[in-house]
């Protein structure tokens, strides 16, 4: 008999899908299904994977930008290496200096598209956990102000709590669509929500 979250983890539909469908995680039908509603990522675009592994997000970039495109992905965890030449990978912490110059070097300077599914390190505390979530999206913010390309999108997952309309008021100003959503494959007792920011104004 497994541990109740294993027991839980077989009896999820995503779970299933994802292993038959042969996607690296059950988080590539979050990211399918909000791009099928908000045309995050096109072909040809540079996108940039905040907090990549185990690789479902960069999967469905992937296919998503085609040849002509590049993803990037970075993690604090190694990811398991796609065949795509088109694709790239830092091991390291995004909040970081060293990281971030890594990141522009690779992008050439811009992304066209900017996705974070990141999540801190959990406490258990849900305002503690909160907190750091919205450190992670505003460090999101901040690369995006550096590389994002004008009318750029972005989307970021984040812990909702106290400081969640403060960001969403703070992107708000930055994109001139923004929307926050949860889609179905998001399990409904998380407190994760997403933001969609869609054409960035440089
Ligand atoms: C939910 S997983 C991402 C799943 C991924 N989107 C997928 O579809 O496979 C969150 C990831 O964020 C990473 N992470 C959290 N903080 C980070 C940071 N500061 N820098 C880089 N990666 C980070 C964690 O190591 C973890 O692998």
């Amino acid at each position: 008999m497994g541990s109740k979250w294993q027991v839980e983890k077989k009896k999820d539909p995503y779970y299933k899908r994802a292993k038959g469908e042969d996607y690296r995680s059950r988080a590539s039908f979050k990211l399918l299904q909000l791009d099928k509603k908000y045309k995050i990522i096109k072909k040809g675009s540079a996108v940039l994977d905040l907090g990549a592994t185990p690789g479902g997000w960069s999967q469905i970039a992937l296919e998503k930008v085609g040849e002509e495109g590049i993803v990037l992905g970075v993690d604090l965890q190694k990811i398991k290496p796609f065949p795509e030449k088109n694709f790239h990978f830092i091991r390291g912490d995004f909040t970081k200096k060293e990281v971030q110059e890594k990141m522009i070097d690779i992008m050439d300077g811009k992304a066209d598209v900017i996705i974070s599914d990141a999540s801190p390190s959990l406490s258990g505390i849900k305002d503690v956990d909160h907190l750091r979530s919205i450190d992670l999206a505003n460090s999101v913010i901040s690369i995006a102000d550096n590389i994002l390309e004008n009318n750029g999108n972005i989307l970021i997952k984040v812990f909702q709590g106290e400081e969640f309309k403060n960001l969403i008021e703070e992107l708000r100003k930055k994109f001139k669509v923004l929307k926050t959503t949860k889609p179905s494959s998001s399990r409904k007792k998380s407190s994760e929500m997403y933001v969609i920011g869609l054409k960035y104004k440089r």
